[in-house]
């Protein structure tokens, strides 16, 4: 199975319908941008993927397994992670913030070792004892990159991962992202500047008026097991 397909996700505010019967497949090792005007409920579609926000209808399909709301609870802590545009920082340095995407139960040479390979892949080796807090907007986006490549969720939402950044902080974040999908991961990335993820995105969705619309179908799709012990 390489895909999870999300169906009748319906969303309202108060009387306002934001998501109405929004229908979604990700895909393992593809990217998926998701774009659309201010307000359409791209942050909110990408909250309740995440968990963080409850939807009044929700159906996901494994291929394998049919998810109810609380099943796809479950399935989330393990498989799911959502980085939000201002990734949050734990007090302490980049070193200490990657430690925090490890489990603890790690032996402590391991967990060493992992975390100088992570601040390796995300470039960060020469501010890995910086206070994490003080980071600039590219290096933070790419702390919370290094630990979501520590973390490896089978898929990973995206909210405006390259706003406000540089050109070159932008393709290094590209270059980073386009790894993980590499490696197989699922990503799904909102954004209004579909032109900086030209190069990443196998399909192009737009958010309106509730629901989604095909700008650019799946191009490409890597045979890959996704959510296989969802089944
Ligand atoms: N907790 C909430 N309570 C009430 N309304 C909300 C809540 N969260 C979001 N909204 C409204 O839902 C609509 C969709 O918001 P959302 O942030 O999902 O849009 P967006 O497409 O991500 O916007 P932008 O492109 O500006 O980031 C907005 O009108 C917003 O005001």
């Amino acid at each position: 199975m390489s895909t999870l397909h999300f169906r009748d996700i319906h969303k309202h505010y108060a009387r306002r319908t934001i998501l109405a019967g929004l229908e979604l497949c990700l895909r393992t090792g593809s990217c998926t941008l998701l774009t659309g005007e201010n307000g359409t409920g791209k942050t909110t579609l990408l909250r309740i993927l995440g968990g963080f926000e409850k939807p009044e209808q929700f159906a996901a399909d494994t291929g394998h397994a049919q998810l109810n709301w609380r099943h796809y609870r479950k399935l989330l802590q393990s498989s799911v992670l959502y980085l939000h545009q201002q990734p949050y920082m734990f007090e302490g340095s980049v070193r200490d913030n990657l430690s925090f995407a490890l489990d603890r139960s790690l032996p402590k040479a391991e967990r060493e070792q992992r975390i100088h390979t992570a601040l390796q892949w995300a470039g960060l080796e020469k501010i890995a004892d910086t206070r994490a807090k003080t980071l600039s907007g590219g290096e933070y986006q790419r702390v919370a990159l290094a630990r979501a490549w520590l973390r490896q969720p089978r898929i990973l939402l995206l909210d405006e991962p390259t706003a406000n950044m540089d050109r070159e902080a932008r393709n290094r974040t590209i270059s980073l992202l386009r790894q993980l999908r590499d490696d197989g991961m699922a990503l799904l990335v909102a954004s209004h500047d579909p032109e900086c993820f030209s190069s990443l995105v196998n399909e192009h969705l737009n958010l309106s008026a509730g629901r989604l619309q095909t700008v650019t179908p799946a191009s490409r799709f890597v045979n890959m097991t996704l959510l296989q012990q969802a089944s």
